[in-house]
């Protein structure tokens, strides 16, 4: 990738283009705000003067309500080889997209898995993509090329490639990003009205809770919106949890000694879940948890080829951790390594073949 522009210069879009800039890659930087294109400019993101012609690769970091609009606008000029966006969410997006009947061959929903709770230019770091996962969403009518593309962004930002599906993905950050959002926000919101006598006591405990709920509330209210059933399913279970928990503190209270056994024992088993779960989180900076295995494949070097590999990977139930791609110099193919978690290995290897795939010894 020698080009690229990125639209709407903020947390994200800068941080992208500070990475890509780094690597001698010629951003521009658009942004309804000029003073943010030009802020970003001044950070060493690129250039905020317009490419005179069509760049490699644009790269849409607008919040999500906008990205269909943004990223159509940006198509019918024609100003880049292939598009993608970074935002959020990626079910509602693709459906907005298809929904203004575009050609979405050059097209792909991406997210990294990366932020903070600050926006804009000034937020942003070459470095904030290091080593986290960076979720691609092929599908089968995304082009080889822009999928390689996207794959390049995020190589050049040090991130590591997750591919999934839209729906997937959007029920993924329900639990992992989204309803957190919501548990801090309200454990924030009761210190709204606190006294200061209490607010003065705070520790590192509240600020490791509450550090996201100072996050934009008109972003959130956007990413929510288009997420709404899978994060009201997953809250609806700390809602649970949250009723039994208080059953369990208020016999706590109780003269009865079997009643307050009962709720130690009820508050010990939220806390223990607590620790089962925390423990199944990856290293600060993505870290696997376990070794990947990897199923090769050979493919034809013919547009498309990719995107339908990723997407009979995803039907076959399969994520892709993460994948390398070797082009046989002087043949026209290629070998491409998806790296799964071991217990899918089997299973992807086979759900391939089936679909007429060739497989390789890796
Ligand atoms: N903040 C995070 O932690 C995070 C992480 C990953 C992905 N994202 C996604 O990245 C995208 C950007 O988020 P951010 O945190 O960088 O927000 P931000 O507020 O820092 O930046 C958004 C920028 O887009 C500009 N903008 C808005 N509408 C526009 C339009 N129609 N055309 C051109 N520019 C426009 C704004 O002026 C602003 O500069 C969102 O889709 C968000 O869901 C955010
Ligand atoms: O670290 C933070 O501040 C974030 O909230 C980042 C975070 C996340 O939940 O991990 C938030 C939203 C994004 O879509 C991706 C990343």
């Amino acid at each position: 990738m020698r080009t690229a522009v990125v639209i709407g210069t903020g947390l994200i879009g800068t941080s992208a283009a500070l990475a890509l800039s780094g690597r001698g890659v010629t951003v521009h930087l658009v942004d309804h705000d000029p003073s943010r294109a030009r802020t970003a400019a001044a950070l060493g993101a690129g250039t905020d003067e317009p490419a005179e012609g069509p760049v490699d690769l644009a790269i849409v970091a607008v919040p999500p309500a906008h990205v269909a609009d943004t990223l159509a606008e940006a198509m019918r000029a024609g100003v880049a080889r292939g598009y993608l966006d970074v935002a959020s969410v990626k079910g509602g997006p693709k459906r907005e997209l298809e929904a203004l009947g575009l050609d979405l061959t050059a097209y792909i929903g991406t997210h990294p898995m990366a932020g903070k709770e600050r926006s804009g230019p000034l937020a942003a770091g070459a470095d904030l993509f290091e080593g986290r996962p960076w979720v691609l969403t092929p599908t089968r009518d995304t082009d080889t090329e822009v999928l390689n593309l996207a794959l390049e962004l995020v190589a050049l930002c040090h991130a590591v490639p997750v591919v999934m599906d839209a729906d997937a993905h959007d029920r993924a950050v329900a639990l992992v990003s989204h309803t957190p959002q919501l548990v801090s926000s309200m454990v924030a919101a009761r210190l709204e009205r606190a006294d200061e006598t209490a607010i003065r006591l705070c520790g590192q405990g509240i600020r490791d809770v509450t550090r996201i709920a100072a996050s934009d509330p008109r972003m959130w209210v956007d990413i929510l919106s288009a997420n709404p059933g899978p994060v009201a399913d997953v809250l609806a279970g700390v809602a649970a949890d949250l009723e039994e928990t208080v059953t369990a503190l208020r016999a706590l209270q109780s003269s009865d000694e079997d009643k307050r056994r009962g709720g130690a024992t009820g508050v010990e088993d939220v806390l223990r879940r607590g620790n089962a779960g925390r423990a199944r989180v990856p290293g600060k900076h993505g870290t696997a948890p376990t070794q990947y295995e990897t199923v090769a494949v050979l493919i034809s070097d013919q547009p498309g080829e990719l995107a339908r590999i990723f997407a009979d990977a995803g039907r076959a139930g399969v994520n892709i951790e993460d994948v390398r791609i070797e082009h046989a110099t002087g043949q026209q193919a290629g070998l491409v390594q998806l790296m799964v978690e071991p217990s899918a290995a089997g299973s992807l290897g086979a759900a391939l073949r089936e679909r007429g795939w060739s497989l390789r010894t890796a």
